[in-house]
């Protein structure tokens, strides 16, 4: 099958097995060019583990400092005439690396919200592990079945108390528009609470810990975002920040039980960057458009790999501590906040139209990273050749 991409609206319904084997080929490449990270974690549970912040998360335990790994996701396999999604095949390639450098990693596909799937990976972790020293959270899912009540909870992109009117870009057509959301309501905010906050993650500490799989002084670390006030509404004080706030609020609750063996919980503010969850939020796409612009000329743009690498090397491990802000947060997101960056982007910000889209930001860059997501764009990978896309996890 020849696979090229088909983009429809914030999504990519193709994905390409060589290049998303390239495209994590270049983020283990450059864990292993920063060079090992001291006293790096040895046995790691990964929630969210085949894209993204997760995935990032994974390659740097495993490459950084030759952890074993056991990956928690969510993927759908190839079918019929259909690709499988890119955490799919980025799994296979990551698995295959870390065989390929005599580390144990091991997967579970399924939704890490069920209990089923938290009892497969404690028998795996009991089986092949013992007790493991780090638990990274970084699940972005749209919809979470509660395993105690069956209840489907949906969450919602939306402001809190009042509408909000912004610019937004359409990214795969380029056109800047304005926009208008709604707010939520009561039923909206808990029900994004539910699938975006921190009941899950307290779930899956308390399990490993009744079951005595957490080694003493082990941390657990789940991510979030604060952003600039142009993308408050719809980020930080919308559904989505609520729901962040109450993931705040499970990590002083796991890290006060965590303390009593020596380990600690907590969160770490990223940057903002393209992935398949940020793609789907309004307006923040064209923040990203722009930031990219700023950051590159500042030469301190990163990537998920370069975040998570800095996140391990220089807050978790190599004899460092987290340099928490006042609120208890890591906080990687720190380049990105610096006054003369936000200060660019705010300069920016009211002058982009669809017409000088392509001078005023970085729009070319976030395609290219959006394509890269899904394993196109990536150099030496023939995309006119035939590739297999039925490939069996492993
Ligand atoms: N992208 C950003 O700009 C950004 C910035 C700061 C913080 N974050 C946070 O980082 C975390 C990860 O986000 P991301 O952007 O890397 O997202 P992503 O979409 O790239 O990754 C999400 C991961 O969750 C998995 N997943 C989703 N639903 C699941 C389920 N029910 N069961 C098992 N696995 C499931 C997916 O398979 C995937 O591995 C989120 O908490 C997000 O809020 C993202």
């Amino acid at each position: 099958m020849i696979i090229k991409p088909k983009v429809r609206g914030f999504v990519c319904v193709t994905a390409h097995p060589t290049g998303c084997a390239a495209h994590v080929q270049e983020w283990i490449d450059y864990v292993k060019r920063k060079g090992p990270i001291a006293n790096g974690p040895k046995k790691v549970l990964v929630i969210g583990s085949s894209t993204g912040y997760g995935l990032a998360s994974r390659i740097t335990a495993a490459f950084g400092s030759g952890a074993a790994t056991l990956g928690i996701f969510f993927e759908r396999p190839s079918e019929e005439g259909r690709t499988a999604t890119p955490g799919w095949y980025n799994t296979i390639a990551f698995t295959k690396a870390a065989h390929a450098a005599g580390l144990y990693a091991k997967n579970i596909n399924g939704d890490a919200f069920s209990t089923d799937i938290k009892r497969q990976a404690l028998d795996l972790i009991r089986a092949d592990l013992g007790q493991i020293d780090l638990v990274v959270y970084s699940l972005a899912s749209p919809r979470r079945t509660h395993p105690a009540t069956g209840v489907v909870h949906k969450s919602v992109l939306k402001p809190v108390g009042a509408s909000y009117t912004n610019k937004t870009v359409d990214t795969d057509k380029g056109i800047v528009s304005s926009v208008t959301i709604e707010p939520a309501n009561e039923a909206e905010i808990a029900d994004t609470t539910a699938v975006m906050g921190g009941e899950d993650w307290e779930l899956w500490l308390g399990a490993l810990r009744d079951a005595n799989l957490l080694a003493p002084g082990a941390q657990t670390v789940a991510y979030s975002y604060i952003g600039p006030e142009v993308t408050w509404p719809i980020y930080k004080n919308g559904t989505i920040g609520l729901a962040k706030n109450d993931l705040e609020r499970a990590a002083r609750a796991i890290d006060a039980q965590l303390k009593t063996t020596g380990g600690r919980a907590f969160i770490s503010v990223n940057k903002a960057l393209v992935t398949q969850a940020s793609s789907a939020i309004p307006v923040v796409p064209l923040y990203i458009s722009i930031l990219y612009k700023v950051m590159k000329a500042a030469g301190t743009h990163e990537g998920c790999i370069e975040q998570m690498q800095r996140l391990f090397a220089t807050q978790m491990y190599n004899g460092h501590s987290p340099s928490f802000d006042d609120a208890g947060r890591a906080r990687v997101d720190d380049w990105e906040m610096r006054p003369e960056i936000q200060s660019a982007v705010a300069r920016i910000w009211p002058d982009v139209t669809t017409e000088n889209l392509a001078d005023l930001t970085d729009i070319a860059g976030y395609r290219s990273e959006f394509l890269k997501l899904f394993g196109f764009g990536l150099p030496n990978v023939n995309y006119e050749a035939d590739v297999e896309p039925h490939v069996p996890m492993v």
